[in-house]
C-alpha cells in the first residue's frame, strides 16, 4: 500500500539514488520501489514527491528559502539571533561549521536538526506527509505555516526532514532526469503527461506498465507541454537547417508565454510550467469570448503589453503590474495583449497534426483580431496589418537566407527581442525542441570600455560558489564636478556571470578586505540604493576607492528597473572582463548611461522632437519603493531641451531636417548647435529615432557613436558650421562624412576610394586634411616608426623626432632692432628642430621642450642666462649624440 509505506523508504531510496552513479541503477532501484511498496498501484502519492516540480494537484507553498528559514527558525523556537538561526538566514555563507554545506538550504538546515531532532524515524507515513504538505500549502499566514512544519519536525528526523524541505523547494537534485523517471514508470508516461500536465492523471492512467496507453491528443482545459525554439547562431544557419522547406520567419515577441484555452465562457491561460494564471482573466476572458469565433480552442502565443500612447508594446515586464491594474479597474494607457501565433485545437478536433501553413489559415478563420488588445501573426494579414509602412513587419515569408538576415537586422534595431525562424510545413509537437521552430537572437553587445561598471557589493552564492561571494551588485558613478572624483555610486544590477572560476577568485581575494556587513537599513552612505530585496547584497564593499571596475555587456535591451537604484537595469548583463587597469574612478556615469540607452532604445524616443507639442521628458522613471530616485532629475542636465523659445529665425535652409548630434567638438555647445539648426528653419532631436534625418558628430568614439553608426551615415559637424558660414545649404560632399553607411557606400560606390575620396571632385587644401583626419592612420604610423628606428636610429634626421619646442622669443623692453636679430637666430634653431624630425609648437601646453633665446642687450644678466641656455642646448644636443 503506498500511502501506509513510510517516508523514510522514500528517504532511502533518495539518498541511495543521490550517492550511485549508474543511471540504469538508479532507474532499477527506483523500479524496485515502485513494486515493492506501490503495490497496490496508486502510483501517484509517492511521484508526487518524487517529482514535485511536475505536482499541480497542491498549490504554491509560498516558501522560498529565506520565509522557510524564519519560518523554521520560529517553529523549532530558536532565537533569531541566536548562533544556528543566523546560519539559516545566512545560509548562502555558512559558519565555520556549515562550511561543506553553504550555499545548500536543506543541507544547512540538516545540521541545525539534527542537533534537536536526533536521528529516530518519526515513522511518518507517505499519506500523512502528503496531507501536511496539503496544509501546508493552503494555509494562508507565514504563523499557520510555522504550526504546520512544527508538527513535520515533531514527525521526523533530520534526515526525513531534509528531504520534506527539499520537496517543499521542488528539488530534490538526485541526478535522475525527470525523462528517465517517467520511462522507467511507463513507456508512454512521458507523451501523456506532455499533453495534459497532470501528473495524476498519468499515474492513474498507466496503472499496467505492460499495457500500452493509445497516443492521446490534447484536450482543451489541460495545458500541453509547449513546443520550443533551438537556438541558431545566425540566418545562414537557419536557413541551411530548413533547406528546402517553405519558411515564415517571425518577430520573437518578449512577454509571457501563453496558451489560451477556451471553453465557451470558461476561459484558461496557461504558461510554460502549466501554471494557470487567472490574474489575466479580468483584462482578457471577455475580449477573449468575443473574439475567438468558435466555442471551444486552444491558441498559442505571447501574452504582452500594449502601449496605447506610444502605439507600441511595453518592454518585458509589466505583465503583473497591468493584469493588477486592469482587476482594479484602474485606468491605464497599457493594457494587456495577446498576440497568437498558432492554434493547436478547434471545434472539437485538435490541430497540431495539420501543417503550420494549414494552422495559420485555421488562425485566420478563428480569430477577429482587434488592435492592441488580440492581434493573430500571420505573413500576409493579422498584425502586420497595422504597421505603417517603412516599419520592418512581424512577420514573413522569406525566400532565402539575406531576407532572413535583413528581418533579424530590422528587428534587432526596431528593439525586439529577436526572430523565430519556422518551417511551414512542421506539425506542433509538445515540449519538442528538435528544430522546427528556429530562434535568432542577437548576441549580447560588447559595450567594450563604454560599459565600466564598479562593484559595490556582493552576494554569496550557492552550490558549488556556497559560502564565498559568487555574484556582484555593480553601479555608475554620480556624474561629479568636473576635475574631481565621483563621490557616490548608484546601484545599477546585480552579475554573476562571465567569469571563470579563477576570475572570480581573484576579484573576490582582492575585495574580501573590504566586504562589510551593513544593517539592512542602513547601507553606506556613498551608494544610491533600494530597498528591494533583489538588490540587497550580502556585503558591501565599504570603500569604492578600493574597489575593481568590471566592463559588463548585456542584451542590447535595457529595462526599467524598480529594485535598483539607476533608472534603467541591464537585462541579462554578463562581465565581460574584469578592468584592472582602470581606476574606480573611471566607471561610467549614470548620465553618460541614460543618453546610451535612449540614444539607442525606440521606446524613450518619441517624445523629445524639438517643435512638437508633446511633453519632452524622456520616458518615466518609476520611483524607487522607498522613494530615493526622486531627488534624481528624469532628464540629465545635457539631455534636457535647448530652449529655443528666443531664437529668430534666420535662413530655412535646414526646413524638413531633424538633427541628432552625437556629440559635439570642444569649442561647441550642444545649445549652440541646436540654435544654429533652430535659426535655419531645421528641427533636432535629443535622441536618435527614426524621424532624425542628419546624424552629426564631431568624434568617432563612444557608445553613442556607435548606435548611431548602425542606424546610417554620419556627417562631421563642419557641415552644419559651413552651411551656416556661407548661408547656404552646402551639397553634402565626401569630405562631410564622419561614416558611410554600406548603403550609401554602396550607391558611391562608382564616385569614390576606400577612403571615401572623389574621383573627379576638386578638393581644396581644407578639403584633404578633412578627408586625411578621417582616415583611421594609426597602422601607418605605426609602420613608420618601425622603419624609422630601423634605418635611422641615431641619425641628425631624426634627433628631434619626438620632440614639440616653444621657442621664447620675446622679451620685455628690448629694442626693436635686436628682437629682429633675436627672431632671426630663432628661425635658425627652428630649421634645424624641423631637419631633425622634431616639430616647432607656438603652443606651450603641448611642448615637451622650451627653448628661451636671450640677447646681451638691456640687461648684463641677460649674459649669464645665454650661457646657460647655450650650455642647455648643448647638453640636449650631446645627449641626442649630435655633438
Ligand atoms: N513568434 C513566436 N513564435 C514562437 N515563440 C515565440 C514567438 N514570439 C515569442 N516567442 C517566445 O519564444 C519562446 C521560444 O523560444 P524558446 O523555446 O527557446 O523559449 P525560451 O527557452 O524561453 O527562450 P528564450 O529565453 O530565448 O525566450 C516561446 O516560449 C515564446 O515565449
Amino acid at each position: 500500500m503506498t500511502e501506509l509505506t513510510k517516508f523514510s523508504v522514500l528517504c532511502s531510496l533518495f539518498t541511495w539514488t543521490q550517492r550511485t552513479k549508474a543511471p540504469a541503477k538508479k532507474r532499477a532501484k527506483f523500479r524496485k520501489f515502485l513494486d515493492n511498496f506501490c503495490t497496490d498501484r496508486n502510483y501517484f502519492p509517492a511521484i508526487r514527491l518524487i517529482l514535485p516540480n511536475l505536482d499541480r494537484e497542491r498549490g504554491s507553498y509560498g516558501l522560498k528559502e529565506s520565509v522557510l528559514a524564519t519560518s523554521l527558525i520560529d517553529a523549532l523556537g530558536m532565537a533569531k539571533d541566536s548562533h544556528d538561526a543566523l546560519r539559516l538566514v545566512n545560509w548562502r555563507k555558512g559558519g565555520a561549521k556549515t562550511g561543506a554545506n553553504a550555499g545548500n538550504f536543506a543541507l544547512v538546515a540538516a545540521e541545525v536538526l539534527q542537533l534537536r531532532q536526533g536521528t529516530a524515524s518519526g515513522g511518518l507515513t507517505i499519506k500523512e506527509l502528503n496531507d501536511l504538505l496539503d496544509q501546508l500549502s493552503s494555509s494562508e499566514n507565514r504563523g499557520e505555516k510555522t504550526l504546520v512544519l512544527s508538527t513535520l519536525i515533531q514527525k521526523t528526523n533530520a534526515l526525513e526532514m531534509k528531504w520534506i524541505i527539499m520537496i517543499i523547494l521542488k528539488d530534490l537534485k538526485l541526478g535522475i532526469s525527470e525523462r528517465s523517471i517517467f520511462h522507467e514508470f511507463h513507456p508512454d508516461a512521458e507523451d501523456l503527461f506532455n499533453v495534459t500536465c497532470d501528473l495524476k492523471l498519468v499515474c492513474e492512467k498507466l496503472r499496467d506498465r505492460n499495457q500500452r496507453h493509445k497516443r492521446q491528443d490534447i484536450e482543451v482545459g489541460k495545458a500541453v507541454r509547449p513546443q520550443l525554439a533551438k537556438r541558431v547562431a545566425n540566418a545562414a544557419d537557419a536557413w541551411k537547417k530548413l533547406h528546402g522547406k517553405e519558411v515564415v520567419a517571425e518577430c520573437k515577441f518578449d512577454g509571457d508565454r501563453i496558451q489560451i484555452h477556451k471553453n465557451g465562457t470558461e476561459i484558461h491561460f496557461f504558461s510554460r510550467n502549466f501554471i494557470d494564471h487567472s490574474e489575466y482573466a479580468h483584462g482578457m476572458s471577455e475580449i477573449i469570448i468575443q473574439n475567438i469565433l468558435v466555442d471551444r480552442c486552444i491558441l498559442d502565443g505571447e501574452m504582452l503589453v500594449w502601449d496605447t500612447s506610444l502605439n507600441r508594446f511595453a518592454e518585458f515586464g509589466s505583465n503583473q503590474e497591468i493584469a493588477k491594474a486592469a482587476r482594479d479597474g484602474l485606468e491605464s494607457n497599457r493594457q494587456l495583449c495577446y498576440v497568437a501565433f498558432d492554434i493547436l485545437y478547434f471545434g472539437d478536433t485538435s490541430v497540431i497534426h495539420q501543417t503550420l501553413k494549414e494552422r495559420h489559415e485555421i488562425l485566420r478563420k478563428v480569430v477577429k483580431p482587434l488592435k492592441g488588445r488580440f492581434e493573430i501573426l500571420l505573413p500576409n494579414g493579422g498584425i502586420n496589418n497595422h504597421r505603417s509602412s517603412g516599419e520592418p513587419c512581424w512577420s514573413f515569408i522569406a525566400h532565402n537566407a539575406e531576407e532572413v538576415e535583413r528581418f533579424f537586422k530590422e528587428t534587432i534595431e526596431n528593439r525586439e527581442e529577436g526572430i523565430v525562424v519556422k518551417d511551414l510545413s512542421s506539425k506542433w509537437e509538445p515540449s519538442d525542441r528538435s528544430g522546427k521552430w528556429l530562434k535568432l537572437k542577437p548576441d549580447y553587445v560588447h559595450a567594450g570600455s563604454d560599459l565600466d561598471v564598479l562593484i559595490i557589493g556582493g552576494y554569496y552564492g550557492s552550490g558549488r560558489h556556497g559560502g564565498e561571494v559568487a555574484q556582484f551588485l555593480v553601479g555608475l558613478a554620480e556624474r561629479p564636478s568636473p576635475n574631481t572624483h565621483p563621490k557616490r555610486f548608484i546601484s545599477l544590477c546585480r552579475v554573476g556571470t562571465g567569469l571563470s572560476d579563477d576570475e572570480l577568485e581573484a576579484v573576490v581575494t582582492k575585495l574580501k578586505p573590504y566586504f562589510r556587513k551593513y544593517p539592512k537599513t542602513s547601507p553606506p552612505s556613498f551608494y544610491q540604493v533600494t530597498n528591494h530585496s533583489k538588490e540587497r547584497p550580502d556585503v558591501w564593499v565599504d570603500s569604492p576607492e578600493k574597489s575593481i571596475i568590471l566592463s559588463v555587456t548585456s542584451d542590447i535591451r535595457t529595462i526599467e528597473s524598480e529594485a535598483f537604484a539607476a533608472p534603467y537595469s541591464l537585462r541579462f548583463p554578463r562581465i565581460d572582463r574584469v578592468r584592472y587597469d582602470k581606476d574606480w574612478h573611471e566607471c561610467l556615469d549614470v548620465q553618460s548611461f541614460i543618453e546610451l540607452v535612449q540614444s539607442g532604445n525606440g521606446t524613450t524616443q518619441r517624445n523629445t522632437e524639438y517643435g512638437s507639442n508633446k511633453d519632452s521628458k524622456p520616458k518615466r522613471m518609476k520611483s524607487s519603493t522607498r522613494g530615493e530616485k526622486k531627488n534624481m532629475s528624469t532628464v540629465p542636465s545635457h539631455l534636457s531641451q535647448t530652449d529655443v523659445s528666443s531664437v529668430t529665425g534666420g535662413s530655412l535652409m535646414f526646413s524638413n531636417m531633424m538633427f541628432y548630434f552625437v556629440n559635439v567638438p570642444p569649442s561647441h555647445s550642444l545649445e549652440s548647435f541646436h540654435k544654429l539648426v533652430a535659426e535655419n528653419g531645421g528641427t533636432f532631436s535629443m535622441n536618435l529615432n527614426n524621424a532624425v534625418t542628419h546624424c552629426v558628430a564631431a568624434d568617432s568614439k563612444g557608445f553613442k557613436f556607435e548606435a548611431a553608426k548602425r542606424r546610417g551615415d554620419i556627417i562631421h559637424y563642419t557641415w552644419v558650421l559651413d552651411c551656416c558660414a556661407q548661408k547656404k545649404l552646402i551639397p553634402l560632399h565626401l569630405k562631410y562624412f564622419l561614416f558611410l553607411s554600406e548603403l550609401t557606400k554602396k550607391k558611391l560606390q562608382e564616385d569614390i576610394d576606400e577612403f571615401s575620396d572623389s574621383y573627379y571632385l576638386d578638393l581644396d587644401l581644407g578639403d584633404i586634411k578633412q578627408l586625411l583626419s578621417n582616415i583611421n592612420r594609426s597602422e601607418d604610423v605605426s609602420t613608420v616608426d618601425h622603419y624609422r628606428k630601423k634605418y635611422c636610429p641615431k641619425d641628425k634626421w631624426s634627433i628631434f623626432n619626438g620632440c614639440s619646442i616653444y621657442f621664447r622669443t620675446t622679451m620685455p623692453s628690448l629694442k626693436e632692432d635686436w628682437q629682429i636679430l633675436l627672431e632671426l637666430s630663432s628661425k635658425r634653431f627652428k630649421v634645424e628642430v624641423l631637419m631633425g624630425g622634431g616639430k616647432v609648437t607656438s603652443n606651450l601646453n603641448s611642448a615637451t621642450h622650451v627653448v628661451a633665446l636671450f640677447l646681451p642687450s638691456c640687461h648684463t644678466n641677460y649674459e649669464d642666462e645665454i650661457q646657460i641656455s647655450l650650455q642647455l642646448r648643448e647638453n640636449f644636443l650631446e645627449e641626442r649624440g649630435c655633438i
